[in-house]
């Protein structure tokens, strides 16, 4: 069986010469070591190479399928690499307008997430949809003190209490944490949630194949077992060391390419909206591993053809500092066609009969050859279809590569030390104990710019 998702570096050899790929190769060989002999910075959160098993796979499925038939909305509360991940595969697989179908046509709960911002509105609203609906939640965090969370499942808990009673609420909280510290555990185990556990060798953003997404995922009504399947196809395509034959390598050995030339922006680009919250996912994953020390691309993502009338002029005649991984899904699930018109008063006509899917195609084709000419190189993902065990690989071919990347840019692919600056700041200003003289200072100086 050919790989769900496959590498097209044709249109790349405009702005890469094959002596460039040469000089990798030692640096590809010597990050790959770093990588499966564990002695490379980080090496403690290894720990996503590996795939749950199916023990795991059949708690997380039992505890779903209780919310399956019990609930009418299931919350996910959670930010980063604890939200992004669920989300990214529930909104690529499931009912785009689940929400609004007749509600004999749901397959299962309506799943809204919290905990990812701090708006007023958007919170208000949400508790709003839950009036008169059985609800469970899932309050996922490794750390269990990340503020926006754990803000978001007070909130919510105490929604739930008022609601349901103190009793009743505790059955319908499911909590994702570290094993043994943190907040969140203290507060799971003195109220006897059930648990999930956050593998103590795996970091928030290469965590959406472990429960942290597994158990939304599956609550969704997404099989993870076929998710996993797809993934370890993709474990087995991507562990050959050479270049020549890892795909995965190659991606991170042209990201490298592009980044020694002057590059400083990858543009993730998809035709497929449903994949818009993928594309949230692989920016945090590349975004938190590699910009740090002053260095690494910065990571952004647009979908096709939507943003080609809005960025599209940026992207064909802007600052040359980009280069483009598209996202291209060949066949989508359900296809449509363009209907025949008796008057073609829109000149339509010559499209009568067409899949969308074909013009979808052509608009790629195009914008490929535009973007090329434009000095854009192009790089392509494909897959044949938008489906679990194709997305199951996709996230496992993004974790490889995004962990190689990391090695060849010189830096730990599994820390994030700069997001502590404004969360430092925040806690002082919020006159959090232990931050009174930070909060001193940071007055002082917002004093002085008013
Ligand atoms: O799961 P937690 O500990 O709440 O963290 C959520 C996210 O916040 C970060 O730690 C950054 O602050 C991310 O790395 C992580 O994915």
């Amino acid at each position: 069986m050919s790989s769900p998702v496959s590498l097209n570096l044709n249109y790349v050899a405009l702005f890469v010469a094959d002596h460039e790929w040469e000089q990798l190769h030692p640096a590809v060989s010597h990050a790959h070591h770093l990588l499966h002999a564990g002695t490379g910075k980080g090496a403690g959160l290894l720990g996503w190479m590996d795939l749950p098993d199916k023990e795991e796979i059949s708690r997380i499925e039992k505890s779903a399928a209780r919310i399956r038939k019990d609930a009418d909305v299931f919350i996910v509360i959670g930010i980063g690499g604890s939200s992004l991940g669920a989300k990214a595969v529930i909104s690529g697989l499931c009912h785009a307008f689940h929400s609004s179908l007749h509600p004999q046509k749901k397959n299962g709960p309506d799943v809204f997430f919290l905990g990812e911002h701090f708006g007023s509105d958007y919170t208000n609203e949400l508790l709003e949809a839950l009036e008169g609906k059985s609800v469970y939640v899932n309050v996922i965090s490794k750390s269990g003190t990340t503020t926006e969370p754990a803000i978001a499942f007070r909130i919510v808990k105490t929604w739930m209490e008022h609601t349901y009673g103190e009793e009743e609420a505790k059955k319908r909280i499911i909590a994702t944490t570290d094993r043994e510290k943190g907040a969140l555990k203290t507060m799971a185990n003195a109220e006897g949630y059930e648990t999930f556990v956050v593998p103590d060798d795996v970091g928030g953003r290469y965590s959406v194949l472990t429960p942290v997404g597994l158990f939304p995922i599956a609550a969704a009504g997404i099989s993870i077992r076929d998710l996993i399947a797809g993934a370890e196809e993709a474990r087995r395509d991507y562990t050959d060391e050479r270049l020549s034959h890892n795909q995965a390598y190659q991606y991170a050995a042209f990201r490298n390419l592009m980044y020694q030339k002057g590059k400083q922006i990858e543009l993730l680009s998809t035709y497929e909206p449903k994949l818009t919250d993928f594309s949230e996912w692989w920016k945090q994953l590349y975004g938190e591993s590699e910009g740090k020390d002053g260095k690494g691309l910065f990571p952004a993502s647009a979908v096709f053809t939507t943003d080609l009338h809005s960025m599209g002029q940026y992207i064909q005649d802007g600052r040359r500092h980009l280069f483009e991984t598209v996202l291209f899904v060949r066949k989508s699930r359900n296809e449509i066609q363009i209907p025949q018109s008796a008057s073609d008063e829109d000149g339509l006509d010559f499209l009568a009969g067409e899949r969308l899917d074909a013009i979808n195609q052509k608009a790629f084709q195009a914008t490929m050859l535009a973007h090329t000419d434009g000095a854009v190189p192009n790089v392509f993902l494909e897959m044949n279809e938008l489906n679990v065990f194709s997305l199951g690989a996709l996230i496992y071919f993004f974790e490889k590569a995004c962990a190689l990347s990391g090695y060849l840019l010189g830096v730990n692919p599994f820390d994030q030390p700069g997001v502590e600056s404004y969360k430092q700041n925040m806690y002082a200003l919020l006159g959090k104990s232990g931050h009174e003289q930070r909060r001193t200072e940071l007055e002082e100086r917002l004093n002085e710019w008013q």
